[in-house]
């Protein structure tokens, strides 16, 4: 698997030090509040595993499953809901945990719509932005790395559902997506 690998791009310490990082703010930015983290599978899941456990707040977890990637290495623009939450949202105050935003539109879609179940307040936390290939007016309320325009793999993310157990994030050798 690690031949396959061209560059690693963020390596397991900088990945552990930034979610650190993130969950002493979320900690701070929460206190009081219901926290809800929402998870899309499958990519962040292991971000969320472990952010969960910095964040030193009553936390409950929910998960989704879309799909707008296939098996492929760019959106098809089409966001499928494959499985819903099973949390009510009214007065939940709702941190979607997503791996990485790209072009923004699986987030656009979903916080579009958890915000009509009423939730206290919807915010987005990503590991990854890439900003160069976005195509919709979203950011991220707390940003892990801005990374450039590279396909990634690993710490979750996969390409043909492969090297989501890398613990780095990197960056695949060509030869390997035209096998
Ligand atoms: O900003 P966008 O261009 O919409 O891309 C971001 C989405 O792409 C990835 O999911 P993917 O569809 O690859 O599914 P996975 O999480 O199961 O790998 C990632 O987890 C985000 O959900
Ligand atoms: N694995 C992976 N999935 C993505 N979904 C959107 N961008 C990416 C990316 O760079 N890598």
């Amino acid at each position: 698997m690690k031949d396959d690998v061209k560059k690693v791009l963020l390596s397991e310490e900088e990945l552990h030090a930034k979610v650190a990082e993130l969950g002493a703010q979320i900690t701070k930015d929460y206190e009081g509040k219901n926290l809800l983290l929402v998870t899309v599978l499958k990519g962040a899941v292991v971000f969320l595993a472990d952010l969960m456990r910095t964040i030193d707040q009553p936390a409950e977890i929910d998960f989704m499953v879309v799909s707008s990637y296939g098996s492929g290495v760019k959106s098809s623009g089409v966001v499928k809901i494959v499985k819903d939450l099973d949390i009510n949202l009214e007065g939940k105050d709702i941190l979607i945990v997503e791996d990485i935003l790209d072009s923004g539109m699986t987030l656009d879609y979903i916080k579009g719509m958890l915000l009509d179940r009423n939730p206290a307040s919807i915010r987005i936390c990503a590991l990854l932005d890439k900003p160069a290939r976005r195509k919709v007016d979203l950011q991220a309320d707390y940003v892990g790395f801005t990374i450039p325009d590279e396909f990634v793999i690993g710490y979750g993310l996969d390409y043909d559902e492969k090297y989501r157990n890398l613990p780095y994030i990197g960056v695949l050798k060509p030869e390997v997506y035209s096998v």
